[in-house]
């Protein structure tokens, strides 16, 4: 779901972020943005002193770092983007700019200069659009601006301005520090966007997206025709008009500006040096807010910018034909691309990507396919993908090849010794739900479980498997856990039996948040005996397993039944042998605590339930509703419903008749 709907205008674009910033990474994901990651190779040498006004250097350092990109990708990547955003963050005090400290010293002056002050943080943003022509030229626009954001520091003691040289944290910050984090305790207070001063001013950045794609500035194969440039130069800094920082002599390198006329790029004025600033670029659409006129003109249906700065004039013709609605477009590329996605997380955590990046952080992509036995190329689309979901981050200045960390996400769930991993859960989707999957037709067509079919005959009933299969439900069982453990007051029962408790996952963390309650952990012979492997290190003898059949055997006494992620599995008629059986072994006021994915009343979602309904041998999804009047049926009065955190809702439900015990909503 994305706020700005300018956003999703975007999708289906190739979207290219030319920065390693996980900050500005994270600002624009969280935004709903999909990009890449490349980071530009520009080396940010620009001399300060030429420029007038520090903006204009952050402005113009963004600029060359998207237009690196920009030139480069369709020859070293192979493929044009349709968008390059380049940003380049300064801090300035006292006519100074402060970029990021080279040492510790450095970080020393920086944050001294600031202490007490009021400062300002410029970021420089440009936009680049590449339009790939029919004769493979590629013809680009430049929109760019800036934001600034008022920052005052408190007085910063000696000892807390080494305190915090020494955490580390200023090292790859603009400025020296990083207002997102410990930087924060130094900043009294912040005039202007935030974001800004973290590393990208998504609000700007948004309504920059809505001139671009609302007044129609993209070439589009229907537009292009009539879009007109009558002014196409770069205000760079004096040094740009000889040659571009970046301009590397090598004429073999295709991506350098001066290299053979053969390559795609159109350059205006056929291959002169001076030609940078032929580019077709559309300049600065906001050389600051007041530096541009927009004209609409409704009955010519165009649209032309006019910068006084610049004499930059842009007339684009709208297009007649309506266009797709973006919500929509973004909605259905998300459910298309849903299944590649998966699968990539799937071969990472297979290969055992982040478990390998979390020992080894900052590998480029062939470390990595050497240490996971893969070839070059597709460890690195496997990363540039991870990245590009979100799991997986490059790693600041790492040019020329970019070196792969965790993201935050990969550490907490994706390793496979983090202690909320849901590593073996994975394995299982990839194991066995995507063969089942794979059968949906089939499934849909015949509806049956298509279980037998992907078996793999003899193996499947191996230990491997049902170890597999355990392990998916611990590990998912331990994300869920503490929010159905804390979800209502238990303290009046004294015993549980977790009845399919599988490993005991449930079980430990209710003794661990209930310290009264001792628990019995009741589940299959086969189950009970290979849930040694998962019992945590150090024991409790409140937990107990015993084996058995809950169809056929004796349920162990106990004041509080636990059922989580059974009855959904069960059709009508098996989950009342089953709670004829609990209701049996239950004495008035006793407990039953329901764990399960709850349907809304219309079954319109949630969508985890219905599509695990597509792969169940049987039983049903059902809704919070639907659970208590079946449990009504066996005596059990349902006291409250909540929907936890976790993908599992919870339900507490009290066997009717005379009760000691009362229950309280936590
Ligand atoms: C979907 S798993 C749920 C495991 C656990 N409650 C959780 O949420 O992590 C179902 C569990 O019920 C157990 N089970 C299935 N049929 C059973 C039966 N007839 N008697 C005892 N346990 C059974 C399975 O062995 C498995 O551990």
């Amino acid at each position: 779901m994305v706020l700005n709907p300018v956003i999703s205008k975007l999708v289906g674009k190739l979207v290219v972020l030319a920065s390693a910033s996980p900050r500005r990474q994270e600002i624009l994901r969280n935004a709903g943005l999909r990009f890449e990651v490349v980071p530009s190779w520009f080396k940010e040498t620009l001399s300060k002193e030429l420029f007038k006004a520090p903006y204009e250097y952050a402005v113009e350092t963004a600029r060359q770092k998207a237009l690196e990109v920009a030139r480069r990708m369709p020859f070293k990547h192979l493929k044009t983007p349709d968008m390059v955003i380049g940003a380049d963050t300064i801090v300035t005090v006292d006519g100074m700019i402060l970029e990021k400290p080279v040492d510790k010293h450095d970080a020393y002056r920086m944050l001294s200069s600031l202490s007490g002050k009021e400062h300002s943080v410029f970021t420089g943003v440009a936009i680049v659009l590449c339009h790939e022509k029919e004769n493979e030229e590629v013809d680009y626009q430049l929109i760019d601006f800036y934001e600034e954001t008022k920052v005052k520091f408190a007085d910063l003691s000696e000892d807390m301005l080494w305190e915090y040289i020494n955490s580390g944290e200023p090292m790859d910050k603009a400025g020296g520090y990083g207002i997102q984090a410990l930087g924060g305790m130094l900043v009294e207070y912040v005039h202007g966007d935030f974001l800004n001063v973290v590393g990208f001013p998504l609000n700007h950045f948004c309504k920059k997206l809505d001139v671009i794609y609302n007044h129609r500035f993209l070439f589009s194969d229907k537009t292009s025709e009539s879009v007109r440039l009558i002014h196409n130069c770069v205000p760079s800094a004096p040094e740009l008009t000889q040659k571009p920082p970046n301009a590397r002599e090598d004429k073999s390198n295709p991506s350098s500006p001066s290299a053979s006329p053969a390559h795609k790029l159109k350059r205006k004025n056929g291959n002169s040096k001076a030609s940078e600033r032929s580019w077709t670029l559309v300049n600065s659409l906001s050389k600051g807010t007041d530096g541009e006129t927009k004209l609409h003109d409704s009955e010519n249906k165009s649209t032309s910018i006019i910068s006084r700065d610049e004499g930059i004039k842009l007339n684009v013709t709208a297009e007649e034909d309506s266009e797709p609605k973006k919500e929509d477009l973004q909605r259905i590329y998300e459910l298309l691309d849903g299944f590649k996605a998966s699968k990539a997380l799937f071969t990472a955590s297979k290969l055992g990507v982040f478990d390998l990046l979390h020992s080894k952080p900052g590998l480029d992509a062939e470390q990595v396919a050497q240490e996971v036995k893969a070839s070059v190329k597709g460890a690195e689309c496997l990363l540039e993908a991870c990245v590009s979901l979100g799991l997986l981050r490059t790693k600041e200045r790492t040019c020329p090849k970019p070196a792969y960390e965790n993201t935050d996400l990969a550490t907490g769930f994706l390793r496979s010794d983090a202690g909320f991993s849901l590593h073996g859960y994975i394995q299982h989707c990839n194991d066995t739900l995507w063969p089942l999957f794979s059968h949906l037709e089939s499934a849909v067509k015949e509806g049956t479980s298509q279980r037998e079919k992907v078996k793999k005959s003899k193996d499947d009933n191996s230990q491997e498997v049902k170890l597999r299969f355990m392990n998916a439900m611990h590990s998912s069982a331990k994300v869920a856990a503490k929010a159905i453990a804390t979800a209502f007051d238990l303290s009046s029962y004294k015993t549980a039996c977790d009845l399919g408790g599988c490993t005991g996952a449930m079980a430990y963390e209710f003794i661990k948040v209930h310290s009264e309650l001792s628990v019995t952990v009741f589940d299959l012979p086969a189950v009970v005996e290979l849930s040694e492997y998962f019992h945590p290190q150090h024991t409790d003898n409140r937990v107990s397993f015993k084996a058995g059949d809950f169809f056929k055997d004796e349920l162990p006494k106990a004041d509080l039944f636990i059922l989580v992620r059974i009855l959904h599995d069960l059709t009508d008629e098996k989950l009342h042998v089953l709670l004829s059986k609990i209701a049996a072994a239950s004495t008035p006021g006793c407990g039953l605590l329901l764990g399960e994915i709850f349907l809304e009343e219309d079954r319109s979602g949630p969508s985890c339930g219905l599509l695990q309904a597509l792969s169940m041998s049987e039983g049903k999804q059902r809704s919070a509703a639907e659970y208590s009047r079946l449990l009504k049926r066996h005596g059990f009065i349902t006291a409250h419903v909540k929907h936890t955190n976790s993908l599992l809702g919870a339900m507490l439900c009290v066997k009717a008749g005379t009760t000691t015990a009362s229950p309280a909503h936590s």
